[in-house]
């Protein structure tokens, strides 16, 4: 997904340091401090414009969420959601997460939300993937002990390439959904911005939920 540029996300994202943090790795092993409470903190990457990750914030008090993107035009899409909610226990994040080892102490991460990833089909591609190898192991790396990762997709060709990475990688499955939205989870399923827009175009929503 390419945004087209919108010159005001870059100077909102500077005048919100308290939503927005842009040098993740000076917070490694802080995020507890930086949330001021010790609840479980769960983590988006690639949250694109913010839909899911501010709805799971509104949605679970008690529980810490952070939205992680790219691209400077998304966070700043997703920051003015989060302008209007003020949501104490949201932050965003404004960098690749390649460099999640980098943010995050061991442990530090209670569950990650992979949703609607770009496919990258191209097989010379196939290290961008956020369910490639080198991305699991750095998930493995930050997630604790119980921590689990949630994925969904509308590209069978990437969710068919991560269930084989995964298992690959020695991960269990903890559930595998082909058509999400005819199954009993889509009462408590979260929509983004992705999902609603392919699941309205009558496309199945692929889903896993897996763990080390
Ligand atoms: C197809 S969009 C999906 C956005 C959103 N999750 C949704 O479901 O509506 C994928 C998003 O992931 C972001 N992205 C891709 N690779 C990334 C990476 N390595 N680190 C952070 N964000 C990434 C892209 O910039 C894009 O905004």
């Amino acid at each position: 997904m390419r945004l087209r540029n919108k010159p005001w996300a870059k100077p909102l994202i500077e005048e919100n340091p308290d939503f927005v943090v842009t040098e993740p790795t000076k917070l490694k092993g802080k995020w507890h401090t930086r949330f001021q409470n010790n609840n479980p903190i769960f983590v988006e990457i690639g949250m694109g414009k913010g839909r899911f990750i501010v709805e799971m914030a509104k949605k679970n008090p008690e529980k810490n969420y952070i939205g992680l993107e790219l691209q400077t035009v998304a966070v700043g899409i997703a920051l003015k959601k989060q302008l209007e909610e003020k949501l104490p226990n949201l932050q965003l994040i404004c960098a690749n997460g390649s460099g999640l080892g980098e943010y995050f102490e061991k442990g530090e991460i209670a569950g990650i939300y992979l949703n609607f990833s770009d496919p990258w089909p191209k097989k010379r591609q196939t290290k961008r993937r956020l369910t490639y190898k080198t991305f699991l192991e750095q998930y493995k790396e930050v997630l604790d002990s119980n921590g689990h990762i949630e994925f969904k997709t509308d590209n069978q060709g990437l969710f068919e390439y991560s269930l084989v990475s995964m298992n690959n990688f020695g991960m269990k499955f903890d559930g595998v959904w082909l058509d999400l939205h005819s199954s009993p989870e889509a009462e408590d399923n979260v929509m983004t911005e992705y999902e609603e827009k392919f699941s309205k175009k009558g496309q199945p929503i692929f889903k896993l939920e897996a763990h080390f």
